[in-house]
């Protein structure tokens, strides 16, 4: 039997966002301290949205190439369940955080040709989440709500559990969920931009209707 499916909302700003998540059956939210990204939080936003989550979701901690240090101090401050890595760190940083830190990484993998999903496997991490490349010249490392050609993930043969995220809609999941169920080391989904109202601010209803559509299709 199929493992239920993981969904992660990730950029959440405001306790009311995270209540509609953990409300719609979300089992991982994620807080952003990129320093580039409209969703990045504050140590006392983070704490406020964890102190939602906690005990109902995962709290993943998202990062971009922020310093060791500041990881280790973010987690000091808020209590984070994960780490989810977006940037240009590389096994070292990973093993890190794992060894020092002691909290599993979700290793984010940029994918715009096949080879860089087939190679992902060798990489340090608990997890992966394939993602879109970010746009030419962008400081940001993802949230785009750009999706990629998910047939470039045809070729993952790694056993590490991988999340799919990038433009996901409440629209376009259920058919990513359904493409995805022929791997069998997928996890779950991620998304940010297709259940935001504006940047940074998440909409309720398109929470529960993503929720729905992802689960409806596994
Ligand atoms: O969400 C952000 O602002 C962000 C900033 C820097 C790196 C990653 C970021 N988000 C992650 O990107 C994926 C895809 O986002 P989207 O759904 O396409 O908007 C998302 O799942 C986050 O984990």
């Amino acid at each position: 039997m199929a493992q239920p499916l993981l969904i992660k909302i990730c950029g959440l700003r405001r306790p009311e966002d995270a209540n509609a998540a953990v409300e719609a059956g979300a089992q991982l939210g994620g807080l952003v301290f990129a320093r580039q990204s409209p969703r990045h939080v504050s140590l006392r936003e983070a704490r406020q949205v964890r102190d939602v989550l906690f005990g109902r979701a995962e709290v993943v901690g998202l990062f971009a190439d922020n310093a060791f240090e500041e990881v280790a101090a973010t987690h000091q401050a808020v209590g984070l369940d994960r780490v989810q890595l977006h940037g240009q760190e590389d096994d070292a940083f990973a093993e890190r955080v794992e060894a020092e830190i002691g909290l599993p990484v979700l290793r984010a993998v940029a994918v715009s040709e096949a080879k860089e999903a087939e190679a992902a496997d060798g990489r340090s991490g608990s997890a992966l989440l394939f993602d879109a490349k970010p746009p030419d010249g962008s400081a940001q490392q993802g949230g785009h709500g750009q999706a990629f050609d998910w047939g470039l993930l045809d070729g993952y043969r790694g056993e590490r559990k991988f999340l799919l995220g990038g433009g996901l809609t409440p629209g376009n999941v259920g058919k990513a969920v359904s493409r995805m169920q022929k791997h069998p080391s997928f996890a779950g989904v991620d998304v940010s931009s297709g259940v935001e109202r504006e940047k940074g601010v998440k909409d309720a209803e398109l929470i529960a209707a993503f929720t729905q559509a992802a689960r409806a299709a596994r």
